[in-house]
């Protein structure tokens, strides 16, 4: 068997370690012949792969960013997945001699590989992204990194706040999904986190922020850059667009700050921490979990369980339909939320 690896989307810390577990297991073990795309859709529309085998994956697992590059290039002309559009797949992959795909990608790459499941192309997915996001698994690799390098931000922010009895903001990434803000702000002991799935009011997070003044502290707001202020329609954007024709998020941080510093009265300042929380290092948590992934992808590949994605459930990979997994975006629970809000300010 002759599988084709790709990557696409944001890249996400543990990407290296699936696809070393995928390769050991499927080529070590199951006796496949792998190669990996780069750049995503890109790689396999223009024919530039590298020939995956032990020793290209030698080493990687705790290296950072990914050795096949990832990008937000379409699968189809248009982002449409006319029938036209999914005969150029599978025509292409009879060219190349491939049997079937491995998907690493976040809830918009497993959108895609189960578009081609329905279309007969056999796809299996690895769910990964920073923003955990994605259905049918407990958790993606490269958030627990995530988290922690927010968690990290958040701790060297309180002290600098405390010294100048200012009010910090940080921005971390989260487009629709606040997981990164609730659990680095609870890791951190933020003061407020605010996450795209619940507006709060400027008066609101004002309160909190004088609250806290009141006991003698200074506050840490930590806030996703999808956030919306209640009433506010859209979130913040920076100018252009993604690959995907999406708007840029980002800049919500820099809304709030002058906002709160005109509502309390007190020093704010923002900070955004973009691509930092993406780079460097996957954390072990995330190196195990990508690995385990790639090796359950790839015993699956020999299974023929295609239209599947290895996820996390408890302490188990498993594999969940990727109907299941892409049916609805993962995003913070009212409960989850309530645990922390109330004790905001
Ligand atoms: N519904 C869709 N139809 C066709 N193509 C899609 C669809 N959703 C996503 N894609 C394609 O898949 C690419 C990756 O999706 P997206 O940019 O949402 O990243 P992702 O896989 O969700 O990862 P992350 O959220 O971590 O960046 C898109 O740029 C686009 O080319
Ligand atoms: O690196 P880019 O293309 O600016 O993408 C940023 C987006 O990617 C993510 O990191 C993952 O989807 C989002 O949190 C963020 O909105
Ligand atoms: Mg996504």
């Amino acid at each position: 068997m002759r599988i084709g690896v790709l990557c696409s989307g944001g890249d996400s810390p543990g990407m290296n370690a699936a696809i070393r577990g995928a390769v050991l297991r499927g080529v070590e073990v199951n006796g496949f012949e792998m190669i990996g795309f780069m750049d995503g859709w890109r790689g396999f529309f223009e024919g530039d792969f590298i020939e995956l085998d032990r020793l290209a994956v030698r080493g990687i697992s705790p290296l950072g960013g990914v050795i096949l590059g990832t990008s937000r290039v379409p699968p189809f002309p248009d982002g449409n997945a006319t029938p036209a559009a999914l005969q150029a797949v599978i025509t292409r992959m009879a060219e190349l001699g491939i049997d079937g795909f491995l998907l690493i990608g976040g809830n918009g790459t497993q959108t895609v590989a189960e578009l081609l499941t329905r279309a007969g192309v056999p796809a299996i997915g690895l769910p990964k992204t920073i923003d955990n996001d994605l259905g049918g698994t407990d958790y993606t690799f490269g958030f627990d990194t995530a988290v922690s390098i927010a968690a990290e931000a958040i701790d060297r922010l309180r002290t600098t706040g405390e010294s100048h009895r200012r009010c910090m903001v940080l921005e971390v990434m989260g487009r629709d999904a606040g997981w990164i803000s609730l659990h680095a702000g609870m890791a951190g002991g933020a003061q407020v986190m605010l996450i795209p799935e619940f507006p709060e009011s400027i008066e609101q997070i004002s309160e909190w922020v004088l609250s806290v003044r009141d006991r003698g502290r200074s506050s840490l707001v930590v806030v996703a850059e999808g956030f919306k202020l209640e009433g506010v329609a859209h979130a913040t954007v920076r100018d252009g667009l993604d690959g995907f024709g999406r708007p840029r998020l980002g800049g919500v941080a820099d809304v709030l700050a002058p906002l709160i510093e005109q509502h309390t009265g007190i020093e704010t300042r923002a900070t955004v921490l973009g691509h930092v929380q993406r780079g460097g290092l996957p954390t072990a948590f995330d190196r195990v979990l990508a690995t385990r992934t790639g090796i359950a992808a790839a015993d699956a590949a020999r299974d023929g369980q295609w239209g599947t994605m290895a996820g996390l459930t408890g302490d188990q990979i498993t594999m969940v339909p990727l109907a299941e997994a892409v049916g609805q975006l993962k995003t913070v629970p009212a409960a989850r939320y309530d645990e922390v809000r109330l004790n905001f300010g």
